[in-house]
């Protein structure tokens, strides 16, 4: 069923079991947390329009709480798009104009390096202006795959609230979304959820480090030789034992050298780097970062979306706690006064996506000269077409120490060749390489299953698979925004407790149903690849790809939400043999590496749609691509990343 069909049976349901979402809410906090769905009294707008899709016109949809109601306020609004409100960020219903059409991921090919998104182009509003799709014009920023938006090109574009960035005329409203506050007492600093039956399994994965003089890997958080108050913090983090990449990146990053390192989903990449970053300060005498107007960190974190940044802050909060290290974050969605109030007050390490950090930089509240770590997470997407540019922007800005003289340090689960080979501009030439098991491969832990699911039955199946996992927390996958909104409502109407997160949500409404889901309150979240990467929730016992991704990393990444440290997980994934046939050969060699079961027709598939120079399943050659330095094999996991590359510039998403 293509997106059409998705909107015309919503507008005019055929099916004889449809309730409409705001009479169902009930039984549901809805798509989109307290909008359409807590307004019983709803049904009586219901009954008194001449159609189903007035109905939509006229409900709380077009209210501008509603569900994907990107429409309030936005300037240059397409007649259309504000008549029909609600649903998919102001993408009206039965819109069929190409530039509505596009959506996070509705290309199935993937960009030069995996990306969807385009270089920079014209000035935008950055991650400054609210987060709203449509017609917007005159805003550059990106909401694409999983991502933050970015600021246009050049220094004078990274726009400010006061020079028109989030407040300009042509930038929509200003968002005035400031985030609560974390919790602050110890117990909720340090709440954590128990490493899995498969903790010590991690043991036996094989680790690759390339590159010369390595130190030696630690095995006990004592070997690290951290300060008292760093020891106390990790225990309370209820961290007993290293994982691999724990073992071989505090030593590396504690001897000064830059790294690249490649873990699997879930196995504790963050506290790698951010001890021995904390380590280092302790052992240097930090002083505490008072008031000033332009405050000089130490370190700076940069993550792909705003939800990750957040949760890498927190982990930072932790670790920090009880010492004079303050942790700052910022991202795009927020009140960018909220960012520099945050900043001002003092700041050490700061935690920011993309364009937030650099909007930051341009209102000069964040000098550079101070860094000596700059980390890049998830850095292969903030390595790709995306992000790169804006990444090197960074490193060029004045007042940035050059590689040589700060610590550069990246981390992902997934690293293609052709990133690897861009990280190097990052890195000293002397930096390490650290492999964990399989260069992309994905997560032993989570049994992944292939389903072969037509377009037209995918529904059917969900809600199937969904009657039967209970209350079990269920991260559904879709390709767009907009069947985002559409597959949430559906589960809703099927008396599915679901929400929803994507980038044509409001920063606040992003919070909320993350906020729902980990707490329970909502066990099912419709995500698109905005939360695919990073995210750690506790509990995420299945992930459903009813859509898959259109690179295999992409997959890697999304089935990692389960079966994290340990703790097992499912994955299933729905095949449509019309549009995922390119990801067949990738699969066979990712479950088999994985030791899953890899189905007969999949593998009739990947035959059939053989390409020459993949190389096909290698169980067993477990580096078949690591250290790009070596000159090895092309072979990765990522497949056709790039030899299929198409033009970035029709596959991303713009709004
Ligand atoms: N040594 C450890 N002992 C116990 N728990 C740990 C340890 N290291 C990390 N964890 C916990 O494991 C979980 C996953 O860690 P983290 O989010 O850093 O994984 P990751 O490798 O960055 O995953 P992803 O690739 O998905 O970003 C977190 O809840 C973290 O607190």
């Amino acid at each position: 069923m293509g997106d059409e069909d998705w909107e015309a049976e919503i507008i005019n349901p055929h099916v004889s079991s449809y309730v409409p979402v705001f009479e169902k809410d009930r039984y549901s906090s809805g798509a989109n947390g307290d909008t359409f769905n807590r307004t019983p009294s709803s049904s009586s707008e219901m009954d008194d329009g001449p159609s189903r899709r007035d109905h939509f016109m006229r409900s709380g949809f077009a209210s501008g709480r509603s569900l994907g109601n990107r429409d309030a306020g936005e300037p240059n609004k397409r007649e259309n798009t504000s008549t029909m409100g609600g649903f998919g960020g102001g993408k009206g219903f039965g819109n069929r104009d190409n530039e509505f059409d596009q959506d996070e991921g509705m290309q199935r090919t993937s960009g030069l390096f995996g990306s969807r998104r385009p270089a920079l182009r014209g000035t935008g509003s950055g991650d400054t202006s609210q987060s709203r799709s449509g017609s917007g014009s005159g805003r550059g920023g990106y909401k694409g795959l999983n991502e933050e938006v970015i600021t246009g090109s050049g220094k004078n574009s990274w726009k400010s609230e006061a020079e028109g960035g989030e407040s300009g005329d042509i930038q929509g409203p200003k968002v005035t979304y400031i985030p609560p506050p974390p919790p602050e007492d110890e117990d909720s600093i340090f709440a954590h959820y128990q490493t899995g039956i498969n903790f010590d399994k991690y043991d036996t994965i094989l680790v690759e480090i390339s590159g010369h003089d390595a130190p030696p890997a630690i095995l006990t958080f004592e070997e690290a030789n951290l300060c008292q108050t760093l020891n106390n913090n990790i225990a309370k983090a209820g961290y007993t034992k290293l994982t691999p990449v724990q073992k071989y990146s505090i030593p590396i990053i504690l001897a000064g050298r830059d790294l690249m390192a490649c873990a699997q989903t879930g196995s504790g990449k963050t506290a790698a780097f951010l001890l021995p970053i904390l380590a280092h300060m302790m052992r240097d005498g930090i002083t505490a970062s008072r008031f000033k107007e332009l405050q000089e960190p130490e370190c700076i974190i940069v993550a792909p979306t705003r939800e990750l940044i957040n949760q890498i802050y927190l982990e930072a909060r932790k670790f920090s706690f009880g010492t004079c290290v303050r942790a700052v974050v910022i991202y795009g969605g927020t009140q960018l006064g909220h960012s520099i109030r945050q900043i001002v007050q003092g700041c050490n390490i700061l935690c920011a996506t993309p364009g937030r950090l650099m909007d930051i930089i341009g209102k000069e509240k964040i000098g550079l000269r101070q860094i000596k770590y700059l980390v890049l997470d998830e850095a292969d997407r903030m390595l790709d077409m995306g992000f790169g540019p804006e990444m090197k922007k960074l490193i060029s800005c004045p007042g940035m120490p050059s590689k040589e003289e700060r610590q550069t340090l990246m981390f992902s689960a997934t690293f293609p060749e052709e990133i690897q080979r861009l990280a190097g501009e990052f890195l000293k030439s002397n930096y390490l390489f650290v492999a964990v098991g399989q260069v992309g491969g994905a997560c032993r832990d989570v049994q992944q299953t292939i389903f072969q699911v037509g377009q037209y039955s995918k529904r059917e199946k969900l809600v199937e698979i969904l009657r039967n996992t209970g209350d079990e927390r269920t991260m559904v996958f879709v390709e767009t925004k907009k069947k985002a909104d559409f597959i949430a409502t559906f589960l809703c109407q099927e008396k599915i407790s679901t929400t929803s997160i994507h980038g044509d949500r409001e920063q606040r409404e992003r919070e909320q149903a993350l906020g729902d889901f980990r707490c329970g309150k909502c066990p099912v979240l419709v995500a698109t690849s905005v939360a695919a990467r990073g995210l750690d929730i506790e509990n995420v016992q299945h992930v459903i790809n009813f859509d898959l991704p259109s690179t295999i990393d992409e997959y890697v990444h999304r089935i990692g939400r389960t079966g994290r440290c340990g703790n097992t997980g499912r994955a299933i994934s729905f095949f449509d043999p019309d549009s995922d046939n390119h990801l067949a050969q990738p699969l066979v060699k990712i479950l088999s590496d994985a030791q899953q079961d890899v189905p007969g027709w999949l593998e009739e598939i990947a035959f059939s749609t053989y390409v020459p120079g993949f190389g096909g399943s290698t169980r067993g050659n477990v580096f078949a691509s690591v250290d790009t330095r070596k000159g090895k094999s092309t072979l990765n996991t990522t497949g056709f990343s790039s030899s299929q590359a198409s033009n970035p510039v029709d596959d991303e998403s713009w709004d």
